[in-house]
């Protein structure tokens, strides 16, 4: 059994993935984490010196890795949903939750962090949501590819079990 937590970055894949696990009994993985200790480089440091393409092969190799591991609570990199066959494995290999959260919110979370996500680094509040916005239209139809889809400011892990649940037994 295996459940992977997409959705823009901010969106609390990280948070809500712990406590899902620890709730289920299972472990927590990181993907952006686990990329880091195989690879031996920060993603940031991948980004700059080998570019988004050589990350995301990275990030490909190491999703299929994770999609054999057993009784594990996933939280993917932002952007994993968006490239290759990443989506056909994890609807295969597992239940793909998506965390829809509206880009205003989501700007608010990250300009308290956007110094470890290369993507939005250096932007202002009103850039960051421009450009949450324009990423979140192309990235969408990929999101929307989960299993499930829970929404809102304060999605909880029970929310997410109470899905699963109802629906697998
Ligand atoms: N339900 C929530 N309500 C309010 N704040 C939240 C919630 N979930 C997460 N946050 C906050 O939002 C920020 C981003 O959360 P988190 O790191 O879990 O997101 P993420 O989806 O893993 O992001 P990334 O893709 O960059 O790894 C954190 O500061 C976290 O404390
Ligand atoms: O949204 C994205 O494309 C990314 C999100 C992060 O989780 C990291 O995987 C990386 O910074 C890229
Ligand atoms: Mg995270």
């Amino acid at each position: 059994m295996r459940i992977y937590l997409i959705g823009y970055m901010g969106s609390g894949k990280t948070t809500l993935g712990r406590e899902l696990a620890s709730k289920l009994r299972f472990s927590f993985l990181d993907l952006d984490k686990y990329l880091e200790k195989k690879y031996f480089k920060t993603i940031p440091q991948i980004f700059e010196e080998e570019g988004e393409a050589a990350f995301r092969l990275k990030e490909q190799a190491c999703l299929h890795e994770v999609s054999e591991f057993e009784d594990v609570v996933v939280a993917t990199g932002g952007g994993a949903p968006c490239f290759f066959d990443n989506m056909d494995v994890m609807n295969r290999t597992g239940y793909c939750v998506f965390l829809d959260v509206d880009s205003e919110e989501l700007a608010s979370r990250l300009m308290e962090s956007k110094t470890e996500r290369p993507l939005i680094k250096g932007k202002s509040p009103d850039e960051l949501m421009d450009f949450i916005d324009k990423m979140m239209e192309k990235r969408r139809p990929y999101y929307e590819r989960a299993s499930y889809i829970v929404s809102g400011t304060n999605i909880t892990p029970e929310e997410i079990l109470v899905r699963i649940e109802f629906e697998h037994g």
